[in-house]
């Protein structure tokens, strides 16, 4: 049996996670904690799972490392000196540290999909919406896959995607992460979805995922849950390796 705290434990996904653990035969909740509630109670958790906020996460995450805890992280804001500054905490420590952007199958796909698909196209932007209580924008999904999509692109050594624009209302053209335009939408009915649009020499290829609800991360959860004490390194970035990808 694994023992599962979860951080974050009142909010959408938080809640979501213990109704999980609980309906799992190989993992029992032992510790629902939510802002301004003691962490003490996570240190009878074999892992700790986080979905809080991108400005609580990071202490959270450092509270857990030094406890020595195996830690679940979905929640986003994780950028390259943020990722440093984890790896930092994780040396010599006897906890293992998986953090996604996303644990719905069909989003690391996508996301999949999209790295490979990137170098064959002159063009790519990615395009996420999401439910208009979002912190954060782009997503961490949204930012993840501009990372990968620039990485094939530099590696294949492809150029820029071309873009004549000299005139522009600030952020028409969206964010840019690592030269890959990225654009947010936020609105009411919508949970988590994202396109991205690769274009050339006459041809469009999109690549379209929604997460419908909630339940939709579970399976990526629990799968690290289950998963992350026995990772090969402290410290690992998204499922895809957990599901041999
Ligand atoms: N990786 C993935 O597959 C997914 C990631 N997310 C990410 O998870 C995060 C949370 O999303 P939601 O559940 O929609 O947000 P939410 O706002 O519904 O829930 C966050 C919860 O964290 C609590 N919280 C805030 N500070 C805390 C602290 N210091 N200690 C303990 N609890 C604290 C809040 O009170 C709230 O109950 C976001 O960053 C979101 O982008 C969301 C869905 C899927
Ligand atoms: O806040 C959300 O809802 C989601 N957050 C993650 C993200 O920012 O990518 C994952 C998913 O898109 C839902």
């Amino acid at each position: 049996m694994i023992n599962v705290g979860v951080l974050g434990a009142r909010g959408r996904m938080g809640a979501e996670v213990c109704r999980a653990v609980e309906g799992a035969d190989d993992t029992e909740l032992v510790a629902a904690v939510d802002q301004g509630d003691a962490l003490d109670a996570l240190t009878k958790a074999d892992v700790v799972v986080d979905f809080t906020h991108p400005d609580v996460v990071m202490d959270n995450l450092k509270w857990c490392v030094g406890h020595g805890l195996h830690a679940v992280v979905g929640t986003t804001g994780f950028d390259p000196s943020r990722l440093d500054t984890v790896r930092s905490w994780l040396t010599g420590a006897s906890g293992n540290v998986l953090i996604a952007p996303n644990f719905g199958v069909g989003a690391v796909l996508m996301m999949h999909f999209a790295r490979k698909a990137a170098p064959f196209f002159e063009s790519v932007e990615v395009v996420e919406t999401h439910h208009p209580n979002k912190a954060d924008a782009p997503s961490g999904t949204a930012y993840r896959t501009a990372e990968l999509i620039a990485a094939a692109r530099a590696e294949a050594g492809v150029a820029a995607p071309p873009d004549a624009t000299t005139s522009e209302i600030d952020g028409a053209r969206g964010a840019d992460v690592d030269g890959v335009r990225v654009h947010a939408v936020r609105m009411s009915g919508a949970v988590a979805h994202q396109e991205v649009v690769l274009g050339g020499h006459g041809e469009l290829f999109t690549l379209r995922h929604d997460s419908m609800n909630r339940g939709s991360f579970m399976p990526g959860v629990l799968l690290a849950v289950r998963e992350v004490a026995g990772l090969p390194d402290r410290l690992t970035l998204g499922i895809e390796g957990l599901l041999g990808l």
